[in-house]
């Protein structure tokens, strides 16, 4: 059957199963079957006989009304509403962790930090993010999604103020620990919250939405940097206190936003739990739904028992232990394929590719974050489409081969590194080991000097290598690169970090090439899968544990790199990320199951197998799966099963 034809046939099976939904209803007594929600899903032929005999229009008017009847049954706009509100707290967990660069270069100057006072205020917050998302899953077992994000909320908000009113260094890093705490929690909670309330259909798109407002924040992070760098003093105090806007917003949005209903079925609050389920699915009636969460708990306990702390449970009931070990790994591969240093470097990547000036580096920057957001925006319109594993597994390909590419431009720049033909004397009591190198990559790799030249056409000539100025890395401690009037009387250039190559597209194009393949899938789906594989009664703890990964991977690899650099070289280091992710690729392949489509309730099973056969067991590959809801029920059609459905 053609593809053209098979749609018409998947469209007019939907429009007949919801129709014939609709004239049972009308016909027929309210029964017991009824009042669990009409489930009438008919085959094609089925349903073209019964639509003969139904009389009354014939099939024009039947297909009109259907189509009325279907688009009645769409999802409310309320859970859009509950996923954007919740969706801040990633646009915030965006915003804090992106900012600080920007900010960074302002304020140290200002409270003249030292390198280690730098470090201190990027990685605490997220040491305290890695410390918080732990401590998270406990927080909303008990206490409820709700309130862990209104808990997270009320942190970005009184770190914000914190940050924008700081005086010195030491309220700063107050500051960014109580924002990196509400990151923690935020990173973990939204995306189970989001998960819970969602319509099975559509939970992959609104989970993905989470990242997209991470990378959005991000993005709208770099674009306040690149503004606020021209206010010397105290641009800073807009850059970090900024958040706290969205921070209220999502504050005052969640007093009136529901708690997650399965987590209420879960503390027997039913009644609760029903009118908010109902409130979410609109006209489609939620029976089903409520039952099958209820049966699925009581199941669970039985199965599992609820004696002794929840990760030990998890770590002894092997389904839970395998999803714990695949989204566990999601996390670690996300972060060990080096998204975060590619980000944190992207200036550096552009300046090697020509860009001299430094303001236009940090736009460009900017230009890179809103690659990453916008082609996140593709994984939410492909998570439906292509599933989860299809879309990580080719995500994470084509990240690997870019960090090839990467490797490789900087393996080129590398080899033809330009030569030093010119030692300055450094002015007296000005030591320095910058002098003894030969080739600009040595001098490069070494974070105490720069490569100070002259153009000639395009060809490097009178270059050195001198120390750097330890206040701002823009220029040279002395010398004829010791500032930009100098650069510009002595027609000079400054590299730090980098080197003047013709080979430095090559890099560029890899970058590039990174964040259109990283971005929709290996950005989001760690998140969306992690919401979705584990059990009601493993999902705080499952998340807690996974986030918890996250954050620390992203601080190893985060702090690990210009040591990496260092010692590897800089295309060492990115060969090192392109073989983490050659195996994440490996563990995708083999573990990561397909959730697409499927209501959380039937995903435990899909890790009753033996870890690492998902790729050769998963039944669902290739076969077309449509979501279907009939009067508040949802079902799979499949070309398999299509014909043993009433
Ligand atoms: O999913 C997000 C996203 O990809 C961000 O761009 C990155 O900074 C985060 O570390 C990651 O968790």
């Amino acid at each position: 059957m053609s593809r053209k034809a098979s749609e018409n046939v998947e469209y007019t099976l939907r429009s007949l199963s919801s129709l014939m939904g609709e004239r049972r209803r009308k016909q027929q007594e309210p029964d017991a079957a009824s009042a669990a929600g009409e489930r009438s899903l008919l085959a094609a032929a089925e349903s073209s006989a019964s639509l003969q005999s139904a009389g009354g229009g014939g099939v024009g008017d039947l297909e009109r009304a259907a189509r009325r009847q279907f688009q009645q049954d769409e999802t409310p706009a309320f859970v859009y509403v509950v996923a954007v509100f919740s969706a801040l707290g990633g646009f915030l967990f965006g915003y804090d962790t992106g900012v600080v660069s920007g900010a960074m270069l302002l304020l140290k100057r200002q409270l003249s930090l030292d390198a280690l006072w730098q470090e201190l205020l990027v990685s605490s917050t997220v040491g305290a993010a890695a410390v918080s998302a732990l401590a998270g899953g406990a927080l909303n077992g008990v206490f409820g999604r709700r309130a862990a994000i209104l808990l997270a909320s009320a942190l970005f908000t009184a770190g914000s103020a914190v940050l924008a009113a700081a005086s010195n260094k030491e309220t700063l890093l107050a500051g960014r620990l109580v924002v990196g705490l509400g990151i923690g929690i935020a990173s973990m909670t939204v995306p189970v919250y989001i998960a819970e309330v969602s319509p099975p259909n559509l939970r992959g798109r609104l989970v993905t939405i989470n990242t997209l407002f991470i990378t959005g924040g991000q993005f709208f992070a770099s674009v306040v940097d690149g503004a606020f760098s021209y206010l010397q003093k105290d641009g800073w105090r807009y850059m970090l206190g900024l958040a706290a806007i969205p921070a209220v917003i999502q504050f005052f949005g969640f007093l009136f936003l529901p708690e997650s209903p399965r987590w209420l079925i879960q503390k027997g609050q039913t009644q609760k739990a029903r009118r908010i389920l109902s409130q979410m699915r609109g006209n489609q009636t939620i029976d089903e739904e409520y039952d099958s969460i209820k049966n699925n708990i009581e199941e669970e306990e039985k199965e599992v028992g609820s004696a002794g702390p929840v990760i030990c449970r998890m770590l002894s009931y092997p389904p839970t232990r395998r999803a714990l070990i695949v989204g566990c790994g999601l996390q670690m591969f996300q972060q060990l394929s080096g998204i975060n240093t590619i980000m944190y470097y992207s200036a550096t990547i552009l300046q090697m590719s020509g860009v001299e000036d430094d303001r236009l580096a940090i736009w460009l920057a900017s230009v890179t974050a809103f690659t990453n957001f916008i082609f996140t925006l593709v994984g939410v319109w492909l998570v439906e489409k292509v599933g989860r594993r299809k879309l990580t597994f080719g995500s994470l390909a084509g990240t690997t081969v870019a960090l090839l590419v990467l490797a490789l431009g900087f393996l080129l720049s590398a080899q033809v590194s330009p030569r030093i033909t010119f030692k300055p004397v450094a002015p007296s009591g000005q030591n320095s080991t910058c002098t003894r190198y030969s080739y600009c990559n040595d001098c490069m790799l070494d974070p105490d000097c720069g490569f100070c030249y002259r153009m000639n056409k395009s060809t490097v000539i009178d270059s050195s290598c001198v120390p750097v100025n330890k206040a701002s890395t823009n220029e040279a401690a002395w010398g004829r690169c010791e500032n930009e009037t100098k650069f510009k009387t002595e027609e000079v250039f400054w590299a730090y970090n980098f080197c003047p190559t013709p080979y430095s597209w090559t890099a560029l194009l890899g970058l590039i090439l990174y964040l259109v393949f990283f971005a929709p899938g290996m950005g989001p789906m760690p998140w969306t899968v992690n919401s979705e594989i584990y059990p009601l009664w493993a999902r705080s703890t499952g998340n807690a544990c996974s986030s918890g990964i996250n954050w620390i991977f992203n601080v190893l690899v985060s702090l690990t790199f210009l040591h990496t650099a260092e010692y590897l070289t800089y295309y060492g280091a990115f060969f090192l990320y392109a073989g983490f992710a050659g195996v994440g690729l490996l563990f995708i392949y083999g573990c990561l199951p397909e959730t697409k489509g499927k209501k959380l309730e039937e995903i435990e099973s899909l890790f009753d197998n033996r870890l690492c056969t998902c790729g050769a067991s998963d039944s669902d590959e290739g076969r077309y799966i449509e979501y279907i809801r009939v009067k508040g029920s949802n079902y799979h059609l499949s070309d398999n099963d299509a014909s043993d459905v009433e």
